[in-house]
């Protein structure tokens, strides 16, 4: 699996209207990801990174262009489709958590076992197990108001990584973590990309997050200006 291609995108464009005008966001990017790597989108703000993520995992239709994903055309699939796509193989780190405020730990992350219909005493004894995995074993039954930003931000990630998905995208993770909790979160994608062979496409302004980059991509204006492969071309197995 590792050194596989997950996502090939070509040619993706995307504009939006403000008033008569049209901005240009993304204009004509390939893109690619393979698994067993974390591939890291960098670049000023406005230049396109969030824009890029979500036209690749099935949240925003381009203009133009074709998302391969996981060898399927993402968006030549139905709109319920693409959401099943979603639901099964990809795993989403965003800022602001998103979280359920009235479900504790244990059930966002139950909740989401339960959209991909396992069984409820499986869901608990995964959820569980992942909470354990991010170091949350004390906070099974806290809410989110009664957790840290380092904790909530655990949360979301053991949530992304209980379903095992072989995508995941993760924007700005580590944002509004301090420097202990940011590493724990940077260690946790690595190692899902690691052990588990997904492919992690992590846009950050976050230079800590470089030295576990497989892979560097600078955007600016709508255009990829850099792709440096930091750990050698992906094997392929
Ligand atoms: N739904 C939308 N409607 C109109 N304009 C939008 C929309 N989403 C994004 N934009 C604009 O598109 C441009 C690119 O936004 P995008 O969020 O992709 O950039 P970014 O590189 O992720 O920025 P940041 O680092 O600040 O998060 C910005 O100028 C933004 O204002």
């Amino acid at each position: 699996m590792t050194g596989k291609l997950a996502l090939n995108a070509k040619g993706l464009s995307k504009g939006y209207k403000i008033g008569k005008l049209k901005q240009q966001v993304l204009k004509g990017v390939d893109f690619t990801a393979y698994h067993g790597q974390v591939t890291m989108v960098m670049g000023p703000s406005g230049s396109g990174k969030s824009t890029l993520i979500a036209a690749l995992s099935g949240l925003m239709k381009p203009d133009e262009g074709e998302v391969m994903a996981l060898g399927e055309n993402l968006w030549k699939k139905k709109r319920g489709k693409i959401d099943r796509f979603r639901l099964d193989h990809c795993g989403f780190i965003f800022q602001g958590f998103n979280l359920f405020p009235s479900l504790n730990a244990t059930q966002q992350v139950e909740q989401v076992l339960k959209y991909q219909k396992v069984k409820k005493s499986e869901a608990h004894r995964r959820a569980v197990e992942v909470l354990d995995a991010v170091g949350l074993k004390h906070r099974l039954k806290q809410k989110p108001a009664e957790l840290s930003g380092g904790e909530k931000q655990r949360v979301a990630i053991a949530r992304a990584l209980s379903k095992m998905p072989s995508l995941i995208f993760a924007d700005e993770p580590t944002s509004a973590l301090d420097s202990v909790s940011g590493q724990v979160v940077i260690k946790l994608l690595h190692q899902a990309a690691k052990e588990r062979g997904a492919a992690v496409v992590v846009v950050t302004h976050d230079p800590r997050l470089e030295a576990y980059a497989d892979r560097v991509i600078h955007m600016e204006d709508g255009k990829i200006l850099s792709d440096t492969m930091i750990s050698g071309p992906p094997v392929i197995v």
